[in-house]
């Protein structure tokens, strides 16, 4: 079993359990479901860096990052700095998140919130809505393409944008037929871990011209993102290069600046 068929075996047992304790019906009676989303896709679309700073405190590659981490010293100080969007890890058991994390981040700032999950069930969906979440990802290498035909239009349907996820050419079937928002190109490979930039740089050439795109994982050079805008993207999702600081806000407030230099 690889990482990724090891984290999705253990996600469907989670989602029994949170199933379990808090139905669809009961989601659908919280707070924040009938919020009205602010738009992650235009934010960066309007935004001159474009940074989508995570917030993640641990991941099956690098081990621990930065393992206290405290959402209510991360997100609005990330928000304050500039980013364009922030991205929240939810998974408990490799990331070591909380879905109390997206909901705490929420009630503190007003910039777009991405549900980072391994989503492979409508529930999740529902329950990022519930959370306070402006967009989901869907991972391309985790749903088939029914699936994720399906997941767009559930979350569409809740005010929700989509971030979908690829990773090599053989996955460019999925934004065929599928109404994505945004569409990122992994420069890790979620199988082995190797991050290598140049997926990005080759696989913008393969996307159609409008689509907005997103460069993610393993960016942690001013002179990339300046790169990678060159080159057609519009956002980069960087988690570590901030989180292995003390106070991630301030490395990427330090990075915005070298980046308008
Ligand atoms: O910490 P990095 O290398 O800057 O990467 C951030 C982000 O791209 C990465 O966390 C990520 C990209 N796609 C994912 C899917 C699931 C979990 C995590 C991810």
């Amino acid at each position: 079993m690889n990482i990724l068929e090891h984290i999705i075996a253990n996600k469907k047992k989670e989602i029994e359990r949170h199933q379990e304790a808090f139905s669809i019906e009961r989601l659908l009676e919280t707070e924040q479901i009938n919020r009205h989303t602010i738009s992650m896709s235009k934010s960066l679309q309007k935004s001159e860096t474009g940074i989508i700073a995570e917030f993640k405190r641990k991941s099956p590659s690098k081990g621990w990052i930065h393992p206290n981490a405290q959402i209510k010293d991360t997100i609005p100080a990330y928000e304050k700095a500039g980013a364009s969007a922030s991205s929240i890890l939810t998974d408990e058991i490799f990331f070591g998140g909380t879905p109390g994390d997206l909901c705490q981040a929420r009630k503190m700032v007003n910039m777009p919130l991405l549900r980072k999950e391994f989503i492979i069930d409508e529930y999740q969906i529902y329950q990022a809505k519930a959370m306070g979440a402006d967009a989901i990802l869907l991972i391309a290498a985790a749903i088939s393409t029914q699936e994720c035909n399906r997941f767009v239009q559930l979350a569409h349907q809740l005010g929700l944008e989509v971030l979908l996820e690829l990773h090599d050419e053989a996955e460019l079937c999925y934004i065929e037929n599928s109404d994505t928002d945004m569409v990122g190109i992994n420069n890790r490979d979620l199988t082995s871990f190797e991050t290598d930039i140049n997926r990005s740089f080759e696989m913008i050439k393969k996307l159609p011209p409008q689509k907005l795109c997103i460069s993610e994982s393993g960016i942690s050079d001013p002179k990339t993102v300046k790169e990678l805008r060159a080159a057609g993207f519009r956002g980069f999702l960087m988690g570590e290069n901030f989180m292995k600081h003390e106070l991630p806000g301030c490395a990427l407030s330090a990075f915005i600046k070298q980046l308008k230099i």
